[in-house]
């Protein structure tokens, strides 16, 4: 791992804290702060940012490829699980949530006082970018007043990308070997559009907030296309917030023992 990251898993009654070394490794190498050696040692988060959305959509691959520089196999997310990062004099708890439906109710509390939620689809699913607004950005209002929205197409490395400019990450391709490639289902206006959403639906004037276009990415967590340039300019934006919240007290934390599941009927329905 990195210099500046450290890991863990959300456990009852805690998580806000910093993950740390020496604990009993759980499923991919995720180690659990419960069964840490010594809590005091662990970092304090200054501020948090929020992976949320649909299942598969590449969220526990982009914070690997970010804070583990590659892409591995993964296993879809159970409740959350954050990584701490060092941003200047800040750390930062960056959460990784499940997508499964059965998880969503924990999204608001992993929201909790978030000075940034990262929003995350896959470019070959309208449907998951359709799931951001309908399921997911309910979830946010538990987060910072002044939080931060960017909105992310992963999988980019899936669809005909030809016409895209090359990068370092991301060499020009002939057009031949695209053939395997497909057109990409939601294009970059659609993610724009549910970005002005999001400002309605959060009574923000667009003049006060960065633009649509600034807050709008296409990532491939296979390759690393563009996955630093997002996690960079969301821990620039969030300092200001995070200066804020310091000013005004203590971070949140995530309790996930404020979790009560939906009761079941007899039937099986949620009453
Ligand atoms: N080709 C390609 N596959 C990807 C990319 N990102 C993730 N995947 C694959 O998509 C599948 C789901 O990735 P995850 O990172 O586990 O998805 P997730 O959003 O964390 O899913 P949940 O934990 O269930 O919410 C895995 O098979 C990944 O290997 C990407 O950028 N390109
Ligand atoms: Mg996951």
């Amino acid at each position: 791992m990195p210099a500046g990251a450290e890991r863990g898993r959300a456990g009852p009654g805690g998580g806000g804290g910093g993950g740390g070394g020496g604990g009993r490794a759980g499923p991919r190498g995720w180690r659990s702060p419960a069964a840490a050696p010594c809590r005091c040692a662990m970092k304090k988060p200054d501020g948090k940012v929020v992976l949320l959305g649909d299942m598969n959509v590449g969220k526990t691959s982009l914070l690997h490829r970010y804070m583990e520089r590659r892409f591995q196999d993964t296993v879809s997310t159970v409740g959350g699980a954050f990584y701490l990062k060092q941003w200047g004099p800040y750390n930062i708890s960056i959460w990784d949530t499940a997508g499964r439906e059965q998880f969503h109710g924990l999204g608001s509390m992993y929201c909790r006082g978030a000075a940034a939620v990262i929003l995350t689809y896959d470019v070959n699913s309208l449907q998951s970018l359709m799931e951001l607004e309908d399921k997911f950005l309910a979830l946010t209002d538990s987060a910072s007043a002044d939080c931060i929205f960017a909105i992310v197409g992963n999988k980019v490395d899936l669809t005909d990308d030809c016409a895209l400019p090359p990068d370092e990450n991301r060499p020009e391709k002939s057009v031949a070997s695209c053939g395997a490639k497909v057109r990409k289902q939601v294009r970059a206006e659609d993610a724009i559009a549910l970005y002005k959403k999001i400002l309605k639906y959060k009574m923000l004037d667009e003049k006060d907030v960065p633009a649509a276009e600034k807050m709008c990415f296409e990532t491939s967590a296979k390759t690393g296309y563009k996955v630093d340039y997002l996690f960079e300019t969301v821990f620039e934006m969030v300092v200001p917030i995070i200066v804020r919240q310091k000013a005004e007290g203590p971070p949140q934390t995530v309790d996930i023992t404020d979790y009560k599941p939906a009761k079941r009927t007899k039937s099986g329905c949620c009453a």
